[in-house]
């Protein structure tokens, strides 16, 4: 496009796995322009010396104030973007957030799962395309989904929110696994080879941070559920890769051919959503922004089961971020990570 000037993008937080991520597929962006990465303890460091796959020639920069470039996206720590985010917006940044620090409207939510205060009005639009494309299109300010919170969300919608052809849903039982690098780069005894290699463990059992967003996506809350929901998150020795197990209880039994369909249509114009016949597998989403989806029945109890598979650094977090910048930017959803 002659004359067309690309946005330009600060990642800040780019040091990091989400961040490193998300620095690669915004350079590989056919209509958007990498400008500066931000870092903390690497500040200083070049790109090519920490993350040499990048085939990036920048050097981490320290963050000294509201950069010059259009969109900032913030891959930090919880807790850190909350400080940052007003003065971007001030400044009439385009943002990105990929922590928790927004995601919340209840700040009281927000203070029993991330232990911190924060204020009533640090909350933006909840960025799961799939079900709020319309709003983030409209928005200069987007949270981008937790990555466990997308593998379940995209599981339950169809049958928790509306169009609701399958009946009410009673009570969800979920368990899901998680690769290391969904606990970011920093070492952690507990999550080192010696410890994680040929184990798996549960963490967070019950009161995992991403339960109250995932409550309140479909429509529901933590504070006041309208079904009973129980969460158990679990590490597994991979790199990458979250992989759902969804027990669902539904109020009046229907053919799961029925509900399979209901999956298909719901999904019919969500291009990263995949319905398919067999049970996913990391391997077949991993690098990919695709959230695969098996619905099927238990032959006992009539139950609903399904099993969804995603990325948790490109879905669950940097794919995910750049199909809401093209959305929020007017583009094509896919473009760049298709
Ligand atoms: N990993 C994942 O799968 C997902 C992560 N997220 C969320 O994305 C965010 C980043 O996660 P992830 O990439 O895993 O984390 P990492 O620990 O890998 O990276 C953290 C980044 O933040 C920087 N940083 C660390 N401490 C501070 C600080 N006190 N002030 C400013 N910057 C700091 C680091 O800089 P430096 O390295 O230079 O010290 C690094 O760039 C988190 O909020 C996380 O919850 C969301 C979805 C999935
Ligand atoms: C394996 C692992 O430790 N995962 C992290 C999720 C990281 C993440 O995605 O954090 P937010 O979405 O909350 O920003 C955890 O369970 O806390």
């Amino acid at each position: 496009m002659r004359g067309y000037k690309k946005p330009t993008v600060s990642i800040i937080g780019a040091s990091g796995y989400s961040g490193a991520e998300l620095s690669g597929m915004i350079a590989r962006h056919p209509s958007v322009k990498l400008e500066n990465l931000y870092a903390y303890s690497q500040a200083g460091n070049k790109v090519s010396d920490i993350y040499p796959a990048l085939n990036l020639d920048m050097t981490y920069r320290a963050y000294e104030g509201v950069p010059e470039s259009d969109i900032c996206f913030l891959a930090l720590p919880h807790g850190e973007a909350l400080k940052l985010v007003p003065e971007l917006l001030d400044n009439g940044k385009m943002v990105i957030d990929l922590s928790g620090d927004f995601r919340l409207k209840n700040p009281a939510e927000h203070l029993t799962y991330y232990k911190q205060e924060k204020p009533a009005d640090a909350w933006m639009t909840y960025a799961m395309p799939e079900l709020f494309h319309d709003e983030i299109s409209q928005a200069k300010a987007a949270s981008n989904p937790g990555c466990y919170a997308t593998s379940i969300i995209l599981g339950l919608a169809p049958v928790c929110r509306p169009p609701m052809s399958c009946g009410t849903v009673t009570s969800v039982s979920c368990s899901a696994l998680s690769g290391l690098s969904g606990a970011g780069r920093s070492a952690k005894t507990e999550l080192s080879f010696s410890e994680m290699n040929n184990n798996i463990r549960a963490y967070k059992v019950g009161m995992h941070q991403h339960t109250p967003e995932i409550l309140q996506a479909l429509g529901t809350s933590a504070t006041s559920p309208s079904f009973g929901f129980a969460f158990t998150p679990m590490i597994a020795p991979l790199t990458r890769g979250i992989y759902t197990v969804l027990n669902i209880s539904l109020e009046k039994q229907l053919p799961v051919s029925e509900i399979k369909e209901h999956y298909r249509q719901f999904y019919r114009s969500a291009p990263f959503v995949r319905i398919c016949s067999n049970p996913p597998e990391v391997l077949h989403v991993a690098h990919t922004n695709f959230c695969d989806i098996h619905v099927t029945q238990s032959a006992q109890d009539g139950s609903l089961i399904v099993i969804t598979a995603i990325d948790n650094l490109v879905k669950g977090a940097a794919g995910q971020a750049v199909q809401n910048m093209n959305i929020m930017l007017g583009y094509d959803e896919t473009l760049g990570i298709m």
